[in-house]
């Protein structure tokens, strides 16, 4: 009875869910990276560089209130003294030095300096224009000698501060660049491995697709190719329904194409080789032997007084005889020996690798075997056989020939008294082997 094996659609379908999947999974993970870095590219955009402006913005503002101050504190001019005082109170109260508390105080405190200057300045460049003797200038000048000395310092805080801004500003910049270049990375590193794991998954479809498909069909059609050539076959054990089947389908074919092969060469009763089998084959290993230059001989055999086997035990026996006479027979045939059942009760063997000497002494062995086998055999009478022998000569023996001179063989050794092998090589040239022996006395048969 036939397994139940799952189908290859079924299989298909699995490989196919699992590379849906993987796909599924590979596509989830880019598209939330791909969200996740334009999230980060729309915070950079919407919260840290509009700080990072505002932070330049502060640092260059600072610097324009230095000079501004510089001007007011160091400056000759009453009106130029008095607009660079007004642009630096517009500019301290920008709300650009708003984003942090302590930069807005301490902006505000360099405001508050610049206005004293201012004051101090504008008093006593009056005063030196209109009363130039008046003691108060020098009091202003020591009050302007202090307050400059103050506003140096400030510079120098102004300074620090705009410094701390610009690193800042650098900071958030090194700070988004890094976000970016992160997210970057995740999206290479999770692409990446998503790719890998998609072309494992790839090839372990590929191998199944090999495993269970591709190799069980390759191995079916090479068994068909054996088969045919008529050469062993093996093929592995398939786990799925449609392969299984085309297994067991080569398997029946295998077993009609031998038992074809088998009808064809074989005789049903003997089990020996047919007549046309046998002569085709040894017409092969002849012309293999010519071609080697190795021996080969041809024996043909006849058991002897068959017909009295059939008229005095009957037709069955007769048959009993003929297949214990095959068995016989092949039993003592060497490896490569091949043996045919030409006809009735007559018979061949194929000896290649042994000369017509070699095989005229195996005959003798065969012979003396079947009268002592079939002596104390039960079921059929005690028989003998007669046989002629006849080995390959020349480049241009055909098997024709051979078979033509071993039956010479026979007929004489019939001729002869029967139960005997003879040699074709012994023959006289002028030796003619007629119908004649038939007439000779029956006596071999027991
Ligand atoms: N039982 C049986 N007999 C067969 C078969 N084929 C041929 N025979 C018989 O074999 C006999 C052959 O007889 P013959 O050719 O006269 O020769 P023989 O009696 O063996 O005598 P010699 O060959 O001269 O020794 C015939 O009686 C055939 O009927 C077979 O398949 N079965």
């Amino acid at each position: 009875m036939t397994e139940k094996y799952p189908s290859i659609k079924q299989l298909l379908g699995r490989l196919a869910t699992l590379l849906a999947v993987s796909f599924a999974l590979l596509f989830t993970a880019i598209f939330a990276l791909s969200n996740h870095a334009a999230k980060l590219a729309e915070k950079s955009e919407q919260e840290l560089l509009p700080s990072i402006h505002e932070h330049q913005r502060a640092a260059l503002n600072l610097e324009r209130l230095e000079r501004m101050g510089d001007l007011v504190a160091y400056g000759g001019d009453i009106s130029l003294i008095r607009k660079n005082a007004l642009s630096a109170q517009v500019l301290a109260f920008q709300p650009s030095f708003d984003f942090n508390e302590a930069t807005r105080r301490s902006v505000r405190k360099s405001y508050l300096l610049i206005k004293q200057l201012r004051v101090s300045r504008q008093r006593l460049l009056l005063m030196q224009k209109t009363d130039s003797e008046n003691p108060e200038i020098k009091q202003l000048l020591d009050l302007e000698d202090k307050l400059q000395m103050q506003w140096h310092e400030e510079k120098q805080g102004m300074f620090e501060l705009q410094n701390q801004i610009i690193s800042a500003a650098t900071r958030l910049q090194t700070e988004s660049l890094q976000q970016i270049s992160l997210t970057q990375k995740q999206i290479l590193i999770v692409g990446g491995c998503g790719v890998t794991a998609l072309l494992i998954v790839l090839a372990s479809i590929g191998w199944q697709m090999v495993k269970h498909l591709i190799r069980p069909i390759s191995h079916a059609s090479h068994a068909m190719l054996a088969i045919e050539s008529g050469q062993e076959y093996q093929l592995e054990k398939t786990r799925y329904e449609e392969t299984s089947l085309i297994y067991h389908a080569v398997d029946r074919l295998s077993t009609t194409v031998q038992t074809l092969h088998d009808l064809a060469t074989t005789d049903e009763m003997t089990q020996c080789y047919n007549r046309r089998h046998f002569v085709n084959l040894a017409s092969e290993m002849l012309d293999q032997a010519q071609e080697n230059d190795q021996p080969l001989s041809i024996v043909m055999l006849d058991i002897d007084h068959f017909k009295k086997v059939n008229d005095q035990y009957g037709h069955a026996t007769g048959d009993t005889t003929l297949k214990y006479f095959a068995l016989w027979l092949k039993e003592n045939l060497p490896d490569n020996g091949h043996a045919g059942r030409l006809g009735g009760e007559e018979f061949a063997l194929l000896l290649p690798g042994l000369s017509e000497s070699e095989a005229t002494d195996l005959s003798e062995t065969i012979r003396k075997s079947i009268a002592s086998q079939s002596q104390d055999c039960a079921d059929i009478p005690g028989i003998t056989v007669s046989m002629g022998v006849k080995g390959r000569v020349g480049k241009q023996d055909a098997i024709d020939g051979l078979l033509s001179k071993a039956d010479k063989a026979l007929y004489l050794a019939k001729a002869c008294g029967r139960n005997q092998v003879i040699s074709y090589s012994t023959l006289k040239s002028d030796q003619v082997v007629t119908d004649d022996y038939r007439r000779s006395p029956v006596s071999s048969v027991s």
